[in-house]
């Protein structure tokens, strides 16, 4: 894994841009895959800003989200599709067709779950893939104890997730109990993996990714199996490196 160390969050999104404009100019028609939460917005913003500058075209561009919530249509403000349309895609000329997140509305998941997997393959697999890290460091809806092998599924979020995603909505109990999620080693498929890390609430999740051992209670650290996770984090993310070996 490269660690590349940037002063603030502004830094951080400006760089994890200029990582994927390059990667773009290598690629044909590229898959990228997307990440919610607070961390990309400002890449996402980097984006729109380059796209309307007419530096960069997303015709040629599918995308694939990690995850949705359960249970949420795509015009509720939570929703996941609602987040991408108003954060990136209704800002660019994507078509609207290569734009694919899981569908939590589904009354048969584990269906919706094997339908995506198979629309992830038929594209080819992610070229690029950008993560967010959670707290408790679950990438994705992958939260501790996911195995390794898991491939795209509906799961039970843990409590500590929901109250640190509690934010977006009225309250705790508004946020949903399931979720559906690329599985870990449908991640791990994808050939470059972009981790985004902003803020102090993030030095100890990265910390341990960092010096950490591989284990399945801390999903992040199955990154380390993979040969080519870029990770592009603040000052303030990284004020727990080298301080403590973590088991
Ligand atoms: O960027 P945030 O809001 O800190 O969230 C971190 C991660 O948690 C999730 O929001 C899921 O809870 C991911 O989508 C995200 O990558």
């Amino acid at each position: 894994m490269d660690l590349i160390k940037v002063k603030d969050y502004q830094t951080m999104s400006e760089k994890g841009c200029a990582y994927l404009l390059n990667h773009f100019q290598t690629l044909k028609n590229p898959i990228l895959g997307l990440a919610t939460g607070s961390t990309p917005e400002g890449l996402y913003k980097q984006l729109i800003e380059k796209y309307k500058k007419g530096f960069i075209s997303f015709r040629d561009v599918s995308t694939f989200n990690l995850d949705e919530y359960v249970g949420l249509e795509e015009k509720d403000p939570n929703s996941y599709h609602y987040y991408m349309n108003e954060k990136l895609f209704n800002h660019i000329d994507i078509s609207k067709e290569n734009v694919h997140l899981p569908n939590g509305t589904v009354t048969n998941l584990q269906q919706e779950c094997r339908d995506y997997e198979r629309l992830i393959e038929q594209a080819g697999y992610v070229d690029v893939q950008i993560l967010g890290l959670g707290l408790n460091g679950h990438i994705g809806f992958n939260e501790p104890g996911t195995p390794f092998s898991s491939r795209t599924h509906a799961v039970e979020l843990n409590e500590s997730t929901r109250e640190a995603n509690a934010r977006f909505f009225d309250s705790k109990e508004a946020v949903p109990r399931q979720a559906i999620t690329m599985g870990i080693e449908t991640i791990l498929e994808s050939k470059e993996i972009l981790l985004l890390v902003s803020g102090k609430k993030k030095a100890v999740a990265l910390a341990r990714l960092l010096s950490g051992d591989i284990r399945e209670d801390f999903p992040a650290s199955a990154l380390k199996k993979h040969p080519h996770v870029t990770i592009i984090a603040d000052e303030d993310a990284c004020v727990h490196i080298g301080e403590h070996v973590y088991q």
